[in-house]
């Protein structure tokens, strides 16, 4: 049988929930209910509908995404969950979306002795704007690989082949053009949500825009994200307890979202949020996807059935191969006629990854037909039946169609200027030095505990010829013990460089501007460690009438620690994953 015949039958009737306006957008503000039921494989199943175009075999046909952006443009912006949005919050014209797709995409790794071992082969899809695109599968079956792939963002130990186009031609992503949540949370752990998020807009947000203006735009993204209750809480780290997880993994994707980037990348969004934390950001990003014509790809672990009922499109991965491309609405379907239906009451997600997941292969899937099969012959079942599917052909004639048709190359957002960026860099790099007990504090102790020691072993060293030698020894001490201490705040500078690494992959500001603000930033306090621990040394020591030891204690200081600060910064800068 045709494997476009093949998922005729069970096609589920999807019809619409309520009013609804031009756009597809809920008339009730968005708000998208679980009012529809159909059978499916003997099984009751409940969803969403969305009238999105990204599915087939659905009895709304819903309008071109384009018109659909345009019509929540003209609009003046669709409501979202905290009121009505202002057309000009929208940075993006509706011709200025991206289109993703990537044919024929192989990735694979050194698999020592020189063969190489494949971690994607041969994946074909697209994501497209307005419309949020969900990567799933086991633990290690490339999601992250793929959405690295995809950003421009892989590793030089692996290698890739394919064709990745953005708008159907083959170019590089500038940094800038995208935005991409990373499963860890990066954070600066000494600011306050407000404070983390008020620099970044500031950091990121075009010079055209007021001031007044990035601060609303600042706010209304925490809203967004349902951070207003821990706003003002600081971010915390190991040294001290601040916001959750979930609260951390918010203001990570906070912050990515303040421009609408255009393409945006999200690695494992919900992870760490409860069910109804997870269902409110995926659809309060998925709003935002569809009103400002973001394209979004995201990785997903184990997403609910109401959150499953969000996502556009889904790339279902195993071990490196697709076993499902196409509108997630369709995929019950397709897992039904492949031989594996959802059993009732069961989370379709769940049922995907359970069937597709061989690292417990103990467990035995059974098949429709009570044929007892691995989950090895579960997945190849899969592939082969997507291989024959009109899931592939169509992605496959859409990518050709997206290849022919071209579009415009991706532009760079505007950005402050780089004074702004150097500006706004120095002040939160001040006071993150400021509160971090680890940048200096710790250290001018530390040094002021050293030049004591110093002080009272050396005291009152004189200056007859006898003293020579201990006066000698004592610059050698000091030298060696005063210096060596300059990389006490490596553990803070790391975790400052790690956040630098995300920011400039992101594209929010450039190396000259990190390097001149953190260069600012730094000086007083190193002054400061200099100058104290100096003056004592050069008190109790007794060498008051030579100035030559002060500006040994004090200035030689200065300039090393400059120096050693200076150079690791600069080699950071010069590898971008530093982390
Ligand atoms: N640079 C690399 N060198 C060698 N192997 C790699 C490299 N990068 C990824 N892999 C391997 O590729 C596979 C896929 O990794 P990836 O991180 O993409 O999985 P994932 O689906 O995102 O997993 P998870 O859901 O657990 O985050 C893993 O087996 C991993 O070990």
């Amino acid at each position: 049988m045709a494997s476009g015949q093949q998922h005729q039958p069970s096609v589920p009737r999807w019809t619409p929930s309520g009013p609804r306006t031009a756009g597809g957008e809920a008339a009730d503000g968005g708000v998208v209910r679980f009012d529809k039921a159909y059978d499916h494989g003997g099984s009751s199943m409940r969803s969403t509908d969305h009238g999105f175009p990204f599915g087939s075999g659905r009895s709304l046909e819903p309008p071109p995404f384009l018109l659909e952006i345009s019509v929540a443009a003209e609009n003046g912006g669709v409501r979202n969950g905290n009121g009505p949005v202002s057309r000009d919050s929208s940075l993006r014209r509706p011709d200025q979306g991206v289109v993703l797709a990537w044919e024929d995409l192989w990735v694979s790794a050194g698999g020592g002795k020189g063969s190489r071992v494949p971690i994607l082969c041969g994946l074909n899809g697209y994501a497209r704007p307005g419309e949020v695109l969900a990567i799933m599968g086991p633990s290690g079956c490339g999601k992250s690989t793929l959405l690295d792939a995809l950003a421009g963002r892989l590793g030089s130990s692996v290698s890739q082949k394919g064709d990745i186009l953005i708008n159907g031609r083959q170019q590089k992503l500038a940094f800038g053009t995208s935005a991409y949540v990373t499963q860890d949370d990066v954070l600066m752990t000494t600011l306050t949500v407000r404070e983390a998020v008020h620099y970044s807009a500031k950091l990121q947000l075009p010079s055209a825009m007021s001031a007044a203006a990035k601060r609303e735009r600042a706010e209304e993204t925490m809203r967004e994200m349902g951070l207003e209750g821990a706003a003002d809480t600081r971010i915390g780290g190991w040294a001290h307890k601040g916001i959750s997880g979930g609260q951390r993994r918010r203001v990570s994707i906070c912050i990515e979202i303040l421009t609408r980037p255009a393409l945006l990348f999200l690695d494992e969004p919900t992870s760490g949020l409860d069910s109804a934390a997870s269902y409110h950001i995926v659809n309060r990003i998925t709003r935002m996807a569809r009103r400002e014509g973001m394209t979004v790809v995201a990785a997903v672990h184990q997403p609910s059935t109401e959150v499953f009922g969000l996502f556009h499109g889904l790339c279902l991965l195993a071990y490196g191969k697709t076993i499902f491309f196409g509108a997630a609405a369709d995929t019950s379907q397709f897992f039904s006629v492949s031989g594996f239906p959802c059993p009732s009451l069961m989370n379709p997600s769940d049922h995907f990854l359970r069937t597709i997941n061989k690292d417990f292969d103990k467990d035995i899937e059974e098949g429709m037909d009570g044929r007892r099969m691995s989950t090895a012959q579960a997945i190849d079942a899969l592939v082969n039946s997507y291989e024959s599917s009109a899931h592939l052909e169509k992605a496959t004639r859409q990518i050709q169609e997206m290849r022919a048709t071209g579009g415009p190359a991706v532009k760079k957002e505007g950005k402050p200027s780089f004074v702004t960026q150097s500006l706004v860099l120095t002040k939160r790099s001040f006071v993150n030095m400021y509160r971090d007990l680890g940048y200096y504090w710790l250290r001018f102790a530390i040094y002021i505990a050293l030049c004591l020691c110093v002080g009272t072993i050396y005291h009152d060293v004189g200056h007859s010829y006898g003293s020579i030698q201990a006066r000698g020894s004592m610059l050698m001490f000091v030298a060696a013990f005063l210096t060596f201490m300059a990389i006490g705040g490596f553990p803070s500078f790391v975790e400052d460089m790690k956040i630098f690494g995300r920011e400039r992959l992101n594209g929010h500001y450039g190396v000259a501007s990190f390097v001149i603000a953190n260069t600012l930033s730094a000086t007083p306090y190193l002054a400061l460690i200099s100058v104290v621990p100096g003056a004592i040394g050069y008190y109790l020591t007794g060498l008051q009438s030579s100035i030559e030891h002060f500006a040994y204690f004090a200035v030689v200081l200065f300039t090393t620690m400059m120096v050693v600060e200076g150079l690791m910064m600069i080699v950071a800068s010069a590898v971008p994953d530093f982390s």
